[in-house]
Order: C-alpha cells, then sequence, then structure tokens
C-alpha cells in the first residue's frame, strides 16, 4: 500500500500563495500579464493563484507531459499550445513543479519564439535533487530537496492529483 507523508498542509499553502499572489501584483503593475498555466500538474495551483492577484491579467494554457511512474522519459510531448497571441507580453509560465527542469526549459524556448516582452517562471514546488539543468524560478513558493511529491494538482500516474494537500509519495 502506499504511503502518503504529509510534507505541506492546506493552510500553508494558502498562506504563501496569498503572498506569492501580492508580489506578483505589485511586480506586474502597469505590465501585460498573461498567466500559462502548465496542464496538467498546474490546474489547482493556477485556479488558487489566479484568485490572489489583484491587478487585471489574462489565463492560458500549454500542455506538456513526459512523466510515466516516478521518472522522466526525457521525452517531453506538448499535448496543448497556447492560444492567446503572446507577443510582446509579459508571460509568467505557471507550473506545479521543477524538478529536472528540462520541461520548463523547453517550454520557455518555446514561448520565447512568440517574442513576448518577457518570460517569467512561478513554480508552486522548486525541488533541487534531480536537476539536470541550468534554470531558475522566479516566484517559488515551496522549496524541496527529495521525494515524490503528490497532491494539490501533482500526480502519480496520474492519480492523486485530487489530495488537497502536498504529500511525500511512498511507494
Ligand atoms: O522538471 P521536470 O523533471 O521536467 O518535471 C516537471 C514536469 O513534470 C510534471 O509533468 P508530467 O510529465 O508529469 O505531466 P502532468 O503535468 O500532466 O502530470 C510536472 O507537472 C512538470 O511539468
Ligand atoms: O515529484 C514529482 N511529483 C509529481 N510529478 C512530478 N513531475 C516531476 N517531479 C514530480
Ligand atoms: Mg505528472
Amino acid at each position: 500500500m502506499p504511503e502518503f507523508i504529509l510534507l505541506i498542509s492546506e493552510q500553508e499553502i494558502k498562506k504563501q500563495l496569498k503572498k506569492i499572489g501580492q508580489k506578483i501584483s505589485i511586480d506586474y503593475k502597469d505590465k501585460d500579464l498573461v498567466l500559462i498555466g502548465v496542464l496538467k500538474g498546474s490546474f489547482v495551483f493556477l485556479a488558487d493563484l489566479t484568485r490572489q492577484i489583484s491587478i487585471d491579467h489574462e489565463i492560458d494554457f500549454l500542455g506538456a507531459s513526459s512523466y510515466s511512474g516516478t521518472s522522466s522519459t526525457g521525452q517531453i510531448v506538448f499535448t496543448k499550445q497556447p492560444d492567446l497571441k503572446l507577443e510582446n507580453r509579459d508571460i509568467l509560465l505557471v507550473e506545479d513543479i521543477m524538478d529536472t527542469g528540462n520541461t520548463l526549459l523547453k517550454i520557455t524556448e518555446f514561448i520565447k519564439k512568440s517574442n513576448p516582452k518577457s518570460i517569467k517562471i512561478c513554480a508552486l514546488i522548486d525541488k533541487h535533487e534531480r536537476r539536470e539543468v541550468k534554470i531558475a524560478v522566479d516566484y517559488s513558493c515551496f522549496s524541496l530537496e527529495k521525494g515524490f511529491i503528490v497532491g494539490y494538482g501533482l500526480d502519480y500516474d496520474e492519480k492523486y492529483r485530487n489530495l488537497p494537500a502536498i504529500y511525500d509519495l511512498k511507494l
């Protein structure tokens, strides 16, 4: 039976999202902010984060998938492309987790082709142990060293996205 070790509670997530939302609202005041949620994992995080941002902004989605079980296949497949025009706009990529960093590196390179004014990254979890590429998170809600994380949108083979808090999964 899998075990779920609570790492970050619902209350802690709520408190941290309020802070990050306020910071984004200040930093992007007078900018043309577009949040791009990376599906599927970011759907819960994005839904809560957007409601903590007090300035006008638009929302779009991009789909990227590479994990099977607890490891990356190394093949990042784009399952959806953004619909909005991104040229000359201020893009904030919203991700559930940066792990090896390969997904966000590839997405950043892809979005750059649309000639945005700026691109930054907001991640719920910045996890360090398996990092393979040099890429920085601009807005990090929680920093973790290791573990395989589920809940609050994050899955293991498509399950456990519905858990309300953030857990370390022990298989
Ligand atoms: O930094 P990396 O090692 O590339 O890992 C991070 C990516 O992996 C997960 O996506 P996944 O492939 O599981 O797709 P999902 O969002 O649909 O679950 C996660 O949502 C990130 O997009
Ligand atoms: O720790 C993780 N949990 C869930 N999905 C992931 N995708 C990359 N790392 C993880
Ligand atoms: Mg996944």
